[in-house]
């Protein structure tokens, strides 16, 4: 039987547990899933499918993982640079969030997020934001894949007016996602340990385990976090969120930035996940994770982008080159974090990180064909000893050629085929202007 779609003439980087590389590689796919892996022989024909991809001699790998993102933040890009993350937060994004995000707005902002995500090689992102049922349609439409997680905070929010509603909303959103879309995992987020009182957070991990979905929390983001809690708990953020029962292999610990030996232990010892966010934590220089200690103490550690304004870009292949070098300047240690490693990061450990390495995060038979193509017959990219040191040292998300989402071809020699560019960017642009209009200072 021929198969619905064939991927050849690259090579594979699998991401398999032995990192296996094929050479003049062929994928084949059927009813979404991967059927085949195999390198061609020299005179050897390819077997037959209705639809071919040509590698054209490029790399081909699994989509990438975005394990921290807040989609519609596209909208303020670039909106509030430059300030530590209390600052941003509370005299500008928030705001901004209250007066400009509307269920148009997120649809819009959404769109914009998961255009620019899929037109540079992520095909899978774990989300957290208010209206987040308006980001699980978009993300829908747009052919992507994402863990959705409704946010939880004790003030009024978007979409949530009224805080002592926020669990319920959460929860109805998780009901409600359940059985629409086998891209959409539902989730629920709640904002910090510094924005929701521990009955509320306990209250949200009772309700995300009763109904099997992921728990995300950002952690331990800043050292004046880190000040707080221990002045209010007597104990660290990780300590804290311990002692209420937060911590196990269902929950996705965001940032985690301020974490000593103690709260390594326990992490590790809960099974706990981590979201590490290098250029967001740098941007706000709120700090620099412990990642290689985290690795160390065998924590799955993901890689995240974290939303628009404190980042400022979804590219994960430069979220990788960040990472990499972050950690070998910061311990003065070229050998940490070498390409593997991070590829891995960015691939099958962020799927595990969010609970979909049974799906996706890596090419191996039976997972979800979710695979994206690089043309690497470029001056930056000649010569290739190694394709993984490419896509962390080398590579950008602009060098991603073909996108493939569930056997789907979404991106097309770098055309977005699931929907109008031109327009998403021009309501984005309209958005942006009324925005301004109300903060002329910018
Ligand atoms: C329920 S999460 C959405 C909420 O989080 C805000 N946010 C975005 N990035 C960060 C960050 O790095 N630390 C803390 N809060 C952040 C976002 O603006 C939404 O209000
Ligand atoms: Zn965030």
């Amino acid at each position: 039987m021929q198969f619905d779609l064939m991927i050849q003439n690259g090579t594979i980087l699998t991401v398999n547990s032995r990192f296996d590389i094929l050479q003049n590689g062929l994928i084949g796919v059927r009813n979404g899933k991967i059927e085949k892996i195999t390198s061609l022989g020299k005179n050897e024909a390819p077997p037959p499918a209705k639809k071919v991809v040509d590698a054209g001699g490029g790399i081909i790998m699994p989509g990438l993982v975005n394990t921290h993102t807040h989609l519609p933040m596209t909208l303020f890009r670039g909106l509030a640079d430059d300030l530590p993350l209390s600052e941003w937060l509370n005299d500008h994004i928030f705001p901004a969030e209250a007066a400009h995000i509307t269920p148009e707005s997120v649809r819009w902002g959404t769109r914009l997020a998961c255009a620019e995500m899929l037109l540079s090689g992520t095909t899978t992102c774990c989300d957290g934001y208010f209206v987040e049922g308006e980001v699980a349609k978009a993300v829908v439409a747009s052919g992507m894949r994402a863990v959705a997680g409704q946010g939880v905070i004790d003030f009024p929010a978007p979409g949530v007016p009224d805080p002592a509603e926020n669990i319920s909303t959460a929860t109805d959103f998780v009901r409600q996602q359940m059985g629409q879309s086998d891209r959409i995992t539902p989730s629920v987020f709640c904002h910090s340990p510094y924005t929701c009182s521990p009955e509320t957070l306990r209250k949200a991990k009772r309700a995300a385990d009763k109904l099997g979905v992921l728990f995300q929390i950002h952690l331990a983001e800043t050292q004046t976090e880190y000040q707080q809690i221990q002045s209010e708990h007597g104990v660290s953020p990780v300590k804290y969120l311990d002692g209420l029962g937060l911590l196990d292999r269902n929950t996705l610990l965001v940032h985690a930035v301020w974490a000593d030996a103690e709260d390594i232990k326990i992490i590790s010892e809960r099974g706990a996940k981590i979201s590490h966010n290098p250029e967001s934590n740098m941007k706000l220089a709120s700090g620099v994770a412990p990642v290689p200690k985290f690795l160390a103490a065998g924590i799955t550690v993901g890689l995240g982008t974290d939303g628009c304004a404190s980042n400022n870009n979804l590219d994960l292949f430069q979220e990788m080159d960040t990472a990499a070098k972050l950690h070998k300047v910061h311990l003065a240690d070229p050998t940490v974090m070498d390409a593997e490693t991070v590829v891995r990061m960015a691939t099958i450990e962020g799927a595990k990180a969010i609970g979909l390495d049974h799906l996706i995060g890596s090419i191996e038979i039976g997972k979800e064909a979710d695979i994206i193509i690089l043309d690497t017959a470029k001056p930056h990219l000649t010569p290739m000893y190694a394709p993984a040191s490419h896509l962390v040292y080398a590579a950008s998300g602009a060098d991603v050629r073909h996108v493939i989402v569930g056997g789907r071809v979404v991106v097309k020699a770098r055309e977005l085929m699931t929907m109008d560019l031109k327009e998403v960017m021009a309501e984005v642009i309209a958005i942006a202007e009324t925005i301004q209009n109300k903060n002329p200072g910018i």
